[in-house]
């Protein structure tokens, strides 16, 4: 049986599209397992899933502590003999500073490397190793702008690898499961995996306005972190709005919302392609993270509104008003759909070099 280990972890927006990719090989027969950190979110996520799952002592690494780099090479050192043993026809990383050990390893022991980056500019791990990768699988065209031309070769783009129920969920059947009636609106909030303060208090805010549409549904991902601070300060609302820290069914309700107010994630952003839903961002500050860059993509295609943190009130304001003009959402939908491509994790599965003998 062939084997490939998936290396990934910090955030849903690198976890999903790797399980993703680990669902579509395991479809063609191909074992796959995991590779994360024990501190994060995929040793909850992956360690309930059906995959093998090995989390490693990896913390980002700084110079203020010495012993992050201690704890790297300790973990390469680890990833080496997981490699060793495991014997994987391939391994792919997903980003971040946790994918560096086992993609190494990977490369010293002279596996075949794949990457996959999901946001627009290539992040830390990705920028340091995608020169020595068999492949680096983009979601956005607009990536190769930072790139040589003589990687070009070794690049491809697949948009990023989405859950299935992004593919299967289909508006009118979600509306139904939901009850949504036939002239209610649905309004969709997000701050990503681990929710945004700056929206949240926005939306606290402005929850007047909430109050006063009657006929616009709010679903409310608070994130886990500022849930009981939300909780608490939201006195009343209507009593089809839903307030949650998470929402496991987003795919669900993302096809059912009619507008999104949400951060710039990577995999927000290519789920928002893929369902067509109009939506008004607000991007995560750092530079770090590239956000500003991948709202960019939707910004300059007129399929989204885009506004600084800071910015975050004037956000709800605009959101309260576009939901009411049909014939603006109308002409968004149009946008995102012309930018839909098809299923990056089926390509992924069948792009990377195992079928041979
Ligand atoms: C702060 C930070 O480091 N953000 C990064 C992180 O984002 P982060 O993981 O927050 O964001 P993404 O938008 O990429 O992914 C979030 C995923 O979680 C899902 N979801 C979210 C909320 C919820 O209630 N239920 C739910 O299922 C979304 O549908 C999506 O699939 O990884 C992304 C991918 O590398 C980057 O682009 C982001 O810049």
């Amino acid at each position: 049986m062939k084997k490939v280990i998936l290396t990934t972890g910090g955030t849903g927006g690198h976890i999903y599209p790797a399980i993703a990719v680990a669902d579509s090989l395991r479809e063609k027969g191909v074992e796959c397992s995991f590779v994360g950190t024990k501190h994060r979110m995929e040793k909850d996520i992956l360690g309930r899933s059906k995959y093998k799952f090995i989390g490693l002592d990896v913390i980002p690494l700084s110079i203020k502590k010495p012993l992050s780099f201690f704890k790297m090479f300790k973990s390469i050192i680890q990833a080496i003999f997981i490699v060793m043993r495991e014997r994987p026809e391939a391994v792919i990383g997903f980003g971040n500073y946790i994918s560096v050990p086992i993609l190494v390893a990977g490369l010293i022991l002279g596996k075949k490397v794949y990457l996959q980056e999901q946001n627009a500019n290539l992040g830390f791990a990705n920028k340091l190793l995608y020169r020595f990768a068999d492949k680096s699988f983009l979601a956005f065209e607009k990536t190769y702008d930072e790139l040589p031309i003589k990687y070009y070769r070794r690049l491809e783009v697949t948009g990023n690898p989405l859950r299935k129920e992004v593919y299967l969920a289909d508006r009118q059947t979600e509306r139904e499961k939901l009850k949504i009636e036939e002239d209610e609106k649905v309004l969709l909030i997000t701050g990503g995996s681990l929710g945004a303060k700056s929206i949240n208090d926005a939306l606290l805010k402005k929850w007047n306005l909430a109050l006063e549409d009657k006929k616009v549904r709010i679903y409310w991902a608070t994130g886990e972190g500022h849930f009981e601070e939300v909780n608490n300060k939201v006195k009343k609302y209507k009593a089809n709005d839903v307030i949650k820290p998470y929402f496991e069914n987003m795919p669900n309700i993302m096809a059912a919302a009619d507008l999104i107010v949400c951060r710039a994630g990577a995999l927000t952003i290519s789920e928002i392609i893929e369902l067509a839903v109009p939506a008004i961002l607000v991007p995560y500050q750092s530079i770090k993270v590239g956000q500003y860059e991948n709202a960019k993509i939707l910004e300059e295609a007129g399929a989204a509104f885009v506004h600084r943190n800071s910015e975050a009130e004037i956000a709800i304001d605009r959101a309260f008003d576009l939901i009411k003009d049909p014939k603006e959402m109308a002409r968004m939908k149009v946008q995102l759909k012309i930018m839909q491509k098809e299923n990056a994790a089926e390509r992924i599965a069948n792009d990377i070099d195992i079928w041979g003998n």
